[in-house]
């Protein structure tokens, strides 16, 4: 996972337009979700989300952020209905979060950040592959999570207790028998709109779904996270934070809601 690109001021999000033009484009992620005017829309499905925990494979730390990676040879974790059609497959989870508690999340609601956010990402098996549907407009949905500072997460400790096997970049490690459901709110009331990856390449194939609740995290846990490393191991240690890019133009895009 060589990258040019980053987060910091050299290479972050200001910069990215120098070698990704789309960075500019007009369906560019993530925005900032005014639910007074989100439009509710009757006929946007409930989130069928069907997770195996068996298809769960490796924990690893990509110089980013840290990713779950999962098998999606197989239709055993999917998404379903929501806003989309067809059969969409889990391949990824990742977080992006903040120096501090007041920052993190990378969509906003009404100007509001959380500390972090949690992305479920998924391919449409009408194409061939994860690589080949990232370059189509349809081609992937990515279900966000906001995470807010309350009680401790015992689902979510279980990947932080896997953080000092992953500590620097480059660095994986098996992680079985998860299952990341166990990360979605009670209830699964979203906002969808048409949307880009949120780092380069920033292709503007994915259809985004994000949960209006939130899920809790503890400040103890968010620390955690910040113990994490952009940098590989040998290289100047450099905190992973703030590994989050800011909302982006909506350029007359309409945002739906599937609840009034
Ligand atoms: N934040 S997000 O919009 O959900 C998102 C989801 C997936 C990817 C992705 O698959 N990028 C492809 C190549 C790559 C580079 N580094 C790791 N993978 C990027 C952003
Ligand atoms: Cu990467
Ligand atoms: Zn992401």
């Amino acid at each position: 996972m060589s990258h040019a690109w980053g987060y910091a001021p050299n290479n972050g999000p200001d910069k990215w337009a120098d070698n990704f033009p789309i960075a500019n484009g007009p369906r560019q992620s993530p925005i900032d979700i005014v639910p007074g005017e989100a439009s509710y829309d009757a006929g946007l499905k409930p989130l069928n989300l069907k997770y195996d925990p068996s298809t769960c494979q490796d924990i690893l730390n990509n110089g980013h952020s840290f990713q779950v990676t999962f098998l999606d040879d197989t239709d055993n974790s999917t998404l379903t209905d929501g806003p989309i059609s067809g059969i969409y497959r889990l391949k990824q989870f990742h977080f992006h979060w903040g120096a501090s508690d007041n920052r993190g999340s990378e969509h906003t609601v009404a100007g509001t950040k959380y500390p972090a956010e949690l992305h479920l990402v998924h391919w449409n098996t009408k194409y061939p592959s994860f690589g080949e549907a990232a370059s189509k407009p349809d081609g992937l949905a990515v279900v966000g999570v906001f995470l807010k500072i309350g009680d401790e997460n015992a689902n979510l400790q279980k990947l932080l207790d896997a953080f000092d096997a992953i500590k620097a970049k480059g660095k994986q490690t098996t992680f079985a028998n998860f299952n990341p459901a166990t990360l979605l709110p009670g209830c699964l009331d979203y906002w969808t709109y048409d949307g880009s990856l949120t780092t380069p390449p920033l292709l503007e194939s994915v259809t985004w779904i994000v949960c209006k609740e939130p899920i809790s995290v503890s400040s103890e846990q968010m620390a955690k996270f910040r113990s994490l490393l952009f940098s590989a191991e040998g290289e100047a240690e450099c905190c992973m934070v703030d590994n989050y890019r800011p909302p982006q133009p909506l350029k007359g895009r309409a945002v739906r809601a599937s609840f009034q």
